[in-house]
């Protein structure tokens, strides 16, 4: 299996390269060439297989030709030793509860995967690696724990001041080992911006080889597509069909839904919930994709205002509008919104949902006002605790802080404050 750059698609890769360089030469997204249904009777007898085997299944065309069975066995299995409930709340919505890993966000498995496929292809290399992530919140935590120890990586984690949780900071600037993390005057797109930056620079590139642990790389993004799998395996609809809600950021996590959609996932239609930040659900609307400066919100891992990814999703759709609009709505909501249905929801039902959960119920809903006979599955992308301040003030209670968490609370923060390209690029150069 090929991967080719979406600027230009006779630049090809293999996985491998494909996972080492982050994005292509021409700064392109990579994308497989092409995405093979599973045979019918995968879906018809899902109930009967594991996690590690459906898992195994649906990334094996894309991988197999650089990683051989046993060892792809290997990284599954160290990808996912955790729980993906499906938890009903009321009838017709669910929500698909990502938040069981150790950094309780649903970027654990794909930077696991990644983090395991990396180590494989490290073996036995003589430069070492460095990995630049850039996050809003959650990729961070995620990142830093998973490629924690590492050999022959090193990873640069950015992150915009003062716009990430207490929990969120202290999961991605405490571990130290061939963690750094990297402290931005500015907001997520400025981190992202510094980090795509860094790759056209050739001053850094000559000595150093980079890559990108953001859903941009291919070894982030496709994994997140194994929960859309456990979640149509566990999946109780009645006869209905299963719409999925999605809150979205940068994309990746939604346009990996739809790739188990083309798989042969039986899936009526995605929702991609946002924040204020909606560039996309403007673009649903008018078919101009007008990229913002991201506005800070509580569901601050989705402050994204040029979403890397949706340039996959038109993609996938033949950049066809109409095409997508059958496949796929996008609402967007504000933080009053938010807090009100986390309210509504804790009261009605006694469950919590994180800010951006909340987002994605609002979105499933909004969806079944016109669609009601399916079956909604909104996706919980992490714990209610990694945003305690909000959780507290809004449904007044104080949430039981699991061990993962705790773990990292008493640590010391270490950051390098940065405020301009220039800074990171010195930092890199002299590393
Ligand atoms: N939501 C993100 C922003 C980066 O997204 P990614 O999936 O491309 O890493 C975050 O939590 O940092």
């Amino acid at each position: 299996m090929k991967f080719y750059s979406l600027n230009n698609q006779n630049i090809q890769a293999t996985f491998k390269e494909a996972v080492i360089a982050g994005i292509a030469p021409d700064k392109g997204l990579y994308f497989p060439e092409s995405i093979i249904p599973l045979p019918a009777d995968f879906f018809e007898n899902i109930e009967k297989l594991s996690n590690h085997e459906i898992a195994f299944q649906a990334i094996h065309q894309f991988v197999s030709e650089d990683i051989p069975d046993e060892a792809l066995k290997d990284i599954i299995a160290n990808t996912l030793d955790f729980d993906f409930p499906v938890v009903e709340i009321e009838e017709n919505v669910a929500t698909l509860e990502l938040f069981h890993g150790p950094t309780m966000a649903f970027k654990d498995v794909g930077a696991r995967f990644m983090a395991n496929c990396l180590g494989y292809f490290s073996q036995g290399e003589k430069q070492d690696v460095t990995v630049l992530v850039a996050t809003s919140g959650d990729t961070g935590g995620a990142v830093a724990n998973g490629f924690l120890g590492v050999d022959g990586v090193k990873v640069v984690i950015l992150y915009p001041s003062g716009k990430v949780s207490e929990i969120q900071e202290k999961q991605l600037t405490t571990l130290g080992l061939n963690i750094e993390a990297m402290e931005v005057d500015g907001v997520f797109d400025d981190c992202q911006r510094m980090v795509k930056t860094a790759f056209l620079d050739t001053e850094i590139t000559d000595h150093k080889k980079l890559t990108s642990a953001n859903s941009i790389n291919v070894a982030r993004w496709l994994p997140q597509l194994f929960y859309f799998l456990f979640a149509y395996k566990q999946a109780k609809p009645k006869g209905k069909e299963i719409v999925f809600s999605v809150p979205s950021g940068n994309f990746g996590n939604i346009c990996a839904g739809m790739v188990a959609q083309k798989l042969g996932m039986p899936v009526k239609h995605f929702v991609a919930s946002t924040n204020v930040n909606d560039v996309v659900p403007k673009f649903m609307e008018s078919g101009v994709y007008e990229p913002m400066p991201s506005v800070a919100t509580i569901s601050n891992a989705m402050d994204v205002g040029d979403p890397s990814n949706f340039v996959r999703i038109r993609h996938l759709y033949q950049d066809d509008l109409e095409t997508l609009q059958k496949s796929l709505s996008s609402y967007s909501f504000t933080d009053e919104n938010t807090k009100a249905i986390m309210k509504e929801v804790y009261s009605k039902t006694g469950y919590v949902m994180d800010p951006h959960g909340a987002v994605g119920y609002l979105g499933l809903k909004e969806y079944q006002k016109s669609n009601p006979n399916t079956f909604g599955i909104f996706l919980e992308t992490a714990h209610p605790v990694k945003f305690l301040d909000v959780v507290q003030d809004t449904l007044e209670i104080s949430p039981k802080i699991p061990p993962q968490i705790m773990k990292v609370m008493d640590k010391e923060k270490k950051s390098y404050k940065i405020s301009s390209y220039e800074e990171l690029k010195q930092f890199l150069l002299d590393d």
